[in-house]
């Protein structure tokens, strides 16, 4: 951070942090309460099916919280730790398993997948009906004609948010830096839905910084720590991280970050998430949200 980026608004009040963390907490009592509704009219609990293939202690520890949270939530789940030899017949197979059983309304298979499985040809087997993580190539083509669809849990997340602090979001002018199917594209769909002015800008796009400054919201995907600084803000904007960066430390140590430079940025924004306690928090939350829209869209007919 220069400390010509820190003071370009030196007069500018630091920008409110966005507790995505507390607001997760919200949205997964939010889940409960319809959760036991669904318990009530159907005899039995949401259910979720989570599959991991390979022993990555990071993805271990990620799946453990995403069960915890939900059985906080009333959503009963279906784990598969599968060995990281796992060819793609046998995850297929299981795939197959899962979309014909009827206590499970949603499936979700950890990515990304090792070598010698084709990440398409698994979320392509996926019922649509039962696609939480909203990756199936139907989901993807209902949300971008906007008829209901499962939709992307982190991009969903963000969009949650920025409905409760903003209300209506028409006529805002947002940029989503970041152009991934998993979080960039659906991002700029759903904020286009929600009648925003959308630009998305990405690795190639000229002046990067000129684009991000005309956003009054900003949503920042890209995977490459800190890298937007104050002069990329306009003043009073609403800035979203979505990056989750793991940079290692002199003492062997690492610590988490996102995308965004949260102190730098905060002398200029109007309300930024952090990283951690951000947009994480989020994503989970919304895991649990559309494993419960899943099933009650199941059983509605
Ligand atoms: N099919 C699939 N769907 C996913 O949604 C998916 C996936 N695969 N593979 C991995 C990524 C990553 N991801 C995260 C979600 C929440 C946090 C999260 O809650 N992070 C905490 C910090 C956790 C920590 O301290 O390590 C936070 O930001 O506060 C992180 C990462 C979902 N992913």
């Amino acid at each position: 951070m220069t400390d010509q980026a820190s003071n370009i608004y030196p007069e500018a009040a630091p920008a409110e942090r966005i507790d995505g963390k507390a607001f997760a907490t919200a949205l997964r009592a939010d889940v409960a309460e319809g959760s036991a509704r669904f318990r009530a009219q159907a005899g039995r609990q949401p259910g979720l099916a989570v599959i991991l293939v390979g022993d990555d202690p990071a993805s271990q520890v990620y799946v453990k919280t995403k069960m915890r949270q939900a059985a906080d939530a009333g959503i009963t789940s279906f784990p598969h730790l599968l060995p990281g030899n796992t060819n793609q017949d046998e995850l297929l197979q299981l795939i197959a398993l899962l979309n014909g059983d009827d206590q499970v309304d949603g499936i979700l298979v950890q990515l990304p997948l090792p070598a010698q499985i084709e990440e398409k040809a698994v979320i392509e087997a996926i019922d649509p009906a039962k696609d939480v993580d909203g990756f199936h190539p139907v989901n993807v083509g209902r949300l971008s004609t906007g008829q209901s669809a499962l939709v992307p849990c982190t991009p969903l997340g963000c969009l949650l948010l920025l409905q409760d602090r903003l209300g209506d979001l028409s006529g805002k002018k947002a940029v989503v830096v970041g152009r991934s199917n998993i979080v960039g594209k659906p991002m700029g769909q759903l904020l286009l839905n929600a009648h925003c002015t959308v630009t998305t800008v990405h690795s190639r796009s000229q002046d990067l910084a000129a684009e991000c400054r005309s956003a009054d919201i900003l949503v920042v995907a890209v995977g490459r720590a800190e890298m937007i600084d104050a002069s990329y803000i306009k003043p009073g904007a609403i800035v979203l991280d979505v990056g989750i960066n793991r940079i290692a430390l002199e003492d062997g140590q690492s610590r988490l970050t996102g995308d965004v430079d949260f102190d730098a940025v905060s002398t200029v924004a109007g309300a930024v998430t952090p990283v951690p306690g951000g947009i994480g928090p989020m994503t989970v939350a919304c895991l649990l949200r559309n494993t419960l829209s899943a099933a009650q869209a199941r059983t509605a007919h």
